[in-house]
């Protein structure tokens, strides 16, 4: 496995692995910044020694972009991109533009060793782990913004404009980089892979963006980077988060259907847990236009503080089969 700081190396690198640089520039292997953290177990290709000849198959590239301080819930993607591609690119960048707190972004956890060894050891082929300057040089001037309520509603109104901004430049960025085949979101931030797959679409990006289940701990609450700083006590209040969602599933299957009891009954379990709610919402799954009845399916968001630490969540409801008698209402 190996690590690279530029897009030049990031391209350099793929078109190795890809088998179309591999005669003429030499690149792949002179560009890279070294940090070599061992084989990639599972990788079948792209660090360079499996590049195959021009006349192969074309190979697959898949990425998975994130924030690094990896956990389970990265390394679920990371399968999930193994499982479907040749080469495997993990991007790891703090996005300074898409935090809307200093304070956040100050804090968020920074551990790129620690990372290269669990991403060497899941199947990641190339990490690329860029400098701010190399994301934002002098003079950057362009802006990415998805508008409309799929950016503008939950996150983008509890973080501001700036916060989807941010991601939509960033991964636009990252894809246009590497042009994979395939990059691999979590459904954690169900809105984020929304406006990603809004943002690929309409730029004409040729990347399938692949959603994955949020991966949880065996309580429940759902992976973050930002767990990492909550209190053992903290921790315990936010388990309000995923029984609010479990306790909206079950309702609905019982036959509830009406947004507003689900909401407020989801915030009085939040509130009860001591956890400060910044919005619970019912919404469209795909546009995110707010529901007031769960008819056919609607997506359940979260967001609160446990602490200091903010946190976010979702779930699908859905409406049992209303041909069923019982859900008749
Ligand atoms: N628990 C999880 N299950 C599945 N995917 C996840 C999970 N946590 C994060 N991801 C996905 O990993 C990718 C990178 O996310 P990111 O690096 O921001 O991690 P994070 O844990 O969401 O961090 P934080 O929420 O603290 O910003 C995103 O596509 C995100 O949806
Ligand atoms: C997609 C992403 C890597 C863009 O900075 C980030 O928002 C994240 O980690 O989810
Ligand atoms: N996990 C989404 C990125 C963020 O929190 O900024």
């Amino acid at each position: 496995m190996r690590i690279v700081r530029t897009i030049a190396e990031l391209r350099a690198a793929l078109a190795e692995a890809r088998g179309a640089g591999a005669a003429g520039s030499g690149a792949a292997g002179s560009g890279a910044t070294g940090s070599g953290s061992g084989s990639a177990g599972s990788g079948s290709a792209g660090s360079g020694a499996g590049a195959s000849s021009a006349d192969a198959a074309p190979r697959r590239v898949g990425m998975v972009p994130t924030m690094g301080a990896l956990h389970e819930g990265h390394l679920s993607l990371v399968r999930a991109a193994r499982a479907e591609n040749d080469t495997v690119v993990l991007t790891i960048f703090v996005n300074p533009t898409q935090f809307d707190e200093a304070a956040d972004l100050a804090a968020y956890p920074r551990q790129e060793e620690r990372d290269a060894a669990l991403a060497a050891g899941a199947g990641v082929d190339l990490i690329f782990a860029p400098e701010p300057a190399e994301m934002y040089p002098s003079g950057f001037a362009t802006t990415v913004r998805v508008s409309g309520a799929l950016a503008e509603t939950l996150e983008g109104a509890a973080r501001g404009a700036a916060h989807f901004d941010g991601v939509a430049t960033v991964v636009s960025k990252l894809l246009l980089a590497a042009l994979p085949d395939s990059a691999y979101f979590g459904l954690k931030d169900a809105q984020q892979l929304l406006v990603v797959r809004r943002m690929v679409a309409d730029l004409g990006i040729p990347t399938r963006i692949v959603a994955c289940p949020t991966s949880r701990d065996p309580d429940g609450l759902a992976r973050s980077s930002r767990n990492v700083r909550l209190s053992a006590e903290t921790r315990s209040r936010a388990l309000a988060i995923p029984q609010a969602l479990e306790a909206a599933i079950d309702a609905v299957g019982s036959g509830e259907r009406d947004a507003g009891r689900l909401v407020r009954r989801a915030e009085a379990t939040l509130a009860a847990a001591g956890l400060a709610v910044e919005y619970v919402a019912i919404v469209h799954p795909e546009t995110l236009e707010t529901v007031h009845r769960v008819d056919t399916t609607a997506l359940l968001a979260i967001a609160a503080r446990a602490g200091e630490v903010r946190l976010i969540d979702n779930a699908i409801l859905q409406r049992a089969n209303p041909a069923h008698p019982d859900e008749e209402e």
